[in-house]
């Protein structure tokens, strides 16, 4: 099992890169189940999740390409016959995502078998309202041995109203709505930017989609889909993680290739700690003194566009560096506090009462053995590893690469002593 060595002190400095989003390419691959044609989709960031969708859609028949050399960012799926139209559980557990395809399935071939999801680390995955308004469109739903099972002649329009705001479950529910029978109007909708993304790549395939990135989407739905070649917006979580490992390591960083719009929440909470923003087109330059300039503010996560759940771990990293008390408020999952146990044991002082954790701020941090529970989790321990005393070993690391891109190579780039285990400092 990989393990990162990080040897803090370094302030990062220079220019570092943001892949692909992860949470956009998992629908967008996912949606090319919806057409024969082939599909061709860039700026896919090569992080283990995308390795692992590409194994679900090759086991129902897809032929998937990731690309190599200098297209190793693109790939290709063609969908032309889906033999075995169904998701297995050892696929799903290793990602919930998976549950993605049980819309475009169900309405491409008429039937789809997903393993449920279940319980992970950060609390209870439920697809309940994915099943709810596969039902309105006229899907039977039947439950059995774990797994879900959708079928119909063919989809049709239904008016859904979302009891409550789901990512996933909008984006499931959107790439069947496109080849359902009349109109599907779909209300309280989530509005991540995730989710206008497919959109778009929706559009490019012949679907008609009205108000994505509202509350209200209104799908006209039609018999055929065609390819696409469709471009994947900058991770939004990974540049707000490198703001942050930028302004906690009292650095002067450049971060590059992302798109600032999807990163308002995070960008005015990081000026309420003190940190400098200098906000461009298509790149945000942080600067701060570490340690000594940070300031406490509290943060609550919600839906987009509110502050995320995905960066709430890494903001927590940054609030023990800062002066004052913060509170951290986590809204969207119940059990999305697996880093405090390990911040404490790096020094943090960090007390948590149900969903709200509390930080006494600027305690220096000692490095120590740590282990990654989940993605965001390990990108919080390597923050708090950038800054800590000594030499941080984060044990599990397959958590990490789930969805940040060769990160020990790209903060590395910017001056940071990390390394997987097995490596030696200076090399790359
Ligand atoms: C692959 C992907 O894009 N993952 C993101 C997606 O996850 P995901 O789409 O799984 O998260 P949801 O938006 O669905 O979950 C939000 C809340 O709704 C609940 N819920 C969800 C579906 C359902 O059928 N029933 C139900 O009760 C969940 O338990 C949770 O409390 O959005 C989350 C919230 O921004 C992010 O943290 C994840 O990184
Ligand atoms: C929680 C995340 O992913 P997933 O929904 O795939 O578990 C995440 O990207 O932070």
């Amino acid at each position: 099992m990989d393990k990162f060595v990080v040897r803090g002190g370094n302030p990062l400095l220079g220019t570092i890169k943001v892949s692909g989003a992860k949470n956009s390419a998992l629908p967008c691959m996912a949606a090319a189940i919806l057409t024969a044609d082939e599909v061709v989709l860039e700026n896919i960031p090569q992080v283990r999740d995308i390795e692992t969708e590409r194994k679900l859609l090759e086991a129902m028949g897809a032929q998937v390409e990731l690309g190599y050399g200098r297209a190793q960012h693109r790939t290709t799926i063609q969908c032309a016959v889906l033999s075995d139209p169904q998701a297995k559980y050892e696929i799903v557990k290793t990602m919930r995502a998976s549950s993605l395809v049980l819309g475009p399935l169900v309405a491409r071939t008429g039937m789809a078998r997903v393993a449920l999801p279940g319980g992970c680390t950060i609390g209870d995955r439920p697809i309940d309202l994915h099943l709810k308004g596969l039902e309105a469109m006229g899907a039977r739903i039947t439950q059995e041995y774990g797994y879900v099972e959708a079928r119909t002649e063919r989809l049709k329009g239904a008016h859904i109203v979302f009891d409550k705001i789901t990512v996933t479950g909008t984006e499931d529910l959107l790439m069947a709505a496109t080849l359902a029978e009349g109109e599907t109007v779909m209300e309280n909708c989530a509005q991540e930017p995730e989710v206008t993304d497919l959109a778009a790549m929706l559009i490019g395939m012949g679907a008609k989609i009205e108000g994505a990135g509202t509350s209200t989407i209104r799908v006209q739905g039609v018999d055929k889909l065609h390819g696409v070649r469709h471009r994947i917006n900058p991770d939004r979580i990974e540049a707000g993680t490198f703001l942050i490992a930028g302004a906690i390591s009292g650095g002067d960083l450049n971060v590059d290739c992302c798109n600032p719009a999807h990163l308002a929440a995070v960008i005015s909470k990081l000026e309420e700690c003190g940190v400098r923003m200098d906000v461009g087109k298509d790149n945000i330059r942080v600067r701060s003194e570490g340690r000594g300039s940070l300031k406490a503010a509290d943060i609550s996560t919600v839906e987009y566009p509110g502050f995320p759940t995905d960066m709430q771990a890494q903001y927590m990293a940054l609030a023990t560096q800062a002066e004052g008390t913060s509170s951290v408020t986590e809204n969207i999952f119940e059990n999305r506090f697996m880093h405090v146990s390990e911040l404490v044991r790096m020094g943090a002082d960090i007390k948590v009462h149900g969903r709200t954790a509390t930080i006494t701020g600027r305690t220096p941090l000692q490095a120590a053995a740590v282990m990654c529970s989940d993605l965001r989790a390990s990108a919080s321990l390597v923050l708090a590893a950038l800054v800590a005393d000594g030499e941080t070993i984060l044990d599990r690391v397959y958590h990490i690469d789930r969805g940040y891109e060769h990160i020990e190579e790209k903060l590395r780039g910017v001056g940071a002593q990390i390394r997987r285990m097995g490596e030696v400092f200076g090399k790359r």
